[in-house]
């Protein structure tokens, strides 16, 4: 999708406003967000490469509460490794700070911050037992008794269902074994927050579902703070109380995983969240005997009462039409317009229907068996109330 990367200007969780990023200064004020509680915050985090030719992300404003599940996501190379790296101290932020419970940590070092960072790969030392992997950190870090210690460790064990397997070496264990090891040697340290980052990218599918929902329940349990990376939509979807997108180095939105899904903010977040995508239809706004409308190549789509208050002023202008393909009815008789069938794709108890109409390409949802393969035109009805429409530019109008 060819599109101006757009920076997100007010932190609000529930509904950020985004600008485009060629418009020179943020409106974001920090001290609009004073006394908000969050545990962790990213203020106005920029860290370029190459002598600043690279922007690997910027104008990066979060706020994490205590015992939040926070999700990075985007696609690659949008800031996200980068957002993380420069929380955990891994990498220097050019401009803009990190507090954790109101301490300003952005010059101390890694080690020094009490954040606990598990990387893509899982790296355990090959030669030591799971029990002394996990107590790693403790032996390096700290002058805890030696009983201390070992309490921690089999706590630890004991959540992560590792107990049966701490005088193991690694590669008597299972990859997903491996992976949870590495969280324990994270956990033993008692971090203020872990920071994940594409946990279980090396994993296989069903195992990485598994994982999730582990790592889900850990920490609730534990009730600490995650930040976590992925370009997975879905894994931020079902990991994140709050989900962060970003593209090309800015924050396109933050919000729960209802809020991206049902009211991006603009067309990247629509357009990356959720699957089949929705569709974007280009269209220009009219006016007709009933109304308001948009016309696009294959049917001119009313406008609703919350949409005609908003688009008089863009009479004879292009806007994009976002509908998600749940909202498509087919079958309907005579219904609104009609649609070739392309193709039909078994998701499990949905399918996905492809369509296209007058060359332009639709997607639908239906219930398992619905719609017959074997079907060429098929009627279809929009459900209008549950649309979004966007500026060309990606700017959400209503
Ligand atoms: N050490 C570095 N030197 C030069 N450029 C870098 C460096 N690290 C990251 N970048 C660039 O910064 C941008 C953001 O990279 P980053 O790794 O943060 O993205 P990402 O969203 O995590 O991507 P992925 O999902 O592929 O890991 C990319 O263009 C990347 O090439």
């Amino acid at each position: 999708m060819s599109q101006e990367p757009m920076k997100q200007t007010e932190d609000n969780s529930s509904g950020n406003r985004t600008e485009r990023s060629d418009e020179s200064s943020s409106n974001y004020d920090s001290a609009d967000r004073s006394g908000t509680g969050d545990q962790i915050r990213v203020d106005g985090i920029r860290k370029t490469f190459n002598d600043g030719s690279v922007v690997a992300c910027d104008d990066v404003n979060i706020g994490i509460d205590e015992g939040e599940f926070i999700v990075l996501v985007g696609p690659s190379g949008c800031g996200k490794t980068t957002t993380l790296r420069c929380i955990a101290g891994l990498e220097e932020p050019d401009s803009g700070s990190i507090t954790v419970d109101g301490e300003d940590i952005t010059g101390l070092k890694s080690k020094d911050r009490n954040l606990a960072f598990v990387f893509q790969s899982i790296a355990l030392f090959p030669h030591m037992s799971v029990r002394k992997n996990i107590r790693f950190g403790l032996d390096m870090n700290t002058d805890l008794s030696k009983e201390e210690k070992r309490q921690r460790v089999e706590e630890v064990a004991d959540t992560l269902g590792l107990s049966a397997m701490l005088d193991r070496k690694p590669s008597a264990l299972s990859g997903g074994q491996q992976q949870r090891v590495s969280l324990g040697r994270a956990m033993v340290m008692e971090p203020a927050a872990f920071l994940l980052d594409e946990p279980f990218s090396a994993l296989d599918a069903n195992l990485r579902d598994k994982m999730r929902v582990e790592v889900k329940k850990i920490q609730r349990q534990l009730n600490t703070a995650m930040i976590f990376v992925t370009h997975d939509q879905e894994e931020a979807m079902t990991l994140g109380d709050k989900i962060v997108v970003m593209n090309e180095g800015y924050v396109q939105q933050i919000g729960t995983p209802y809020e991206v899904y049902n009211e991006p903010e603009n067309r990247f977040v629509a357009g990356f969240i959720g699957s089949p995508s929705p569709n974007l239809i280009e269209c220009t706004v009219e006016r007709t005997a009933d109304g308001l409308a948009f016309a696009s190549d294959f049917y001119t789509i009313p406008a609703t009462e919350k949409q005609v208050d908003r688009v008089e002023g863009y009479i004879g202008e292009t806007v994009i039409y976002g509908i998600r393909p749940e909202y498509l009815n087919l079958g309907t008789d005579p219904g609104e317009f009609v649609a070739d069938l392309d193709v039909v794709e078994p998701l499990g108890d949905r399918d996905a229907v492809h369509l296209s109409a007058n060359g332009t390409s639709l997607s639908a949802v239906t219930p398992q068996g619905k719609i017959s393969k074997e079907r060429d035109r098929i009627h279809v009805d929009i459900q209008t109330e549950e649309s979004w429409l966007f500026e060309e530019d990606g700017t959400r109008i209503v």
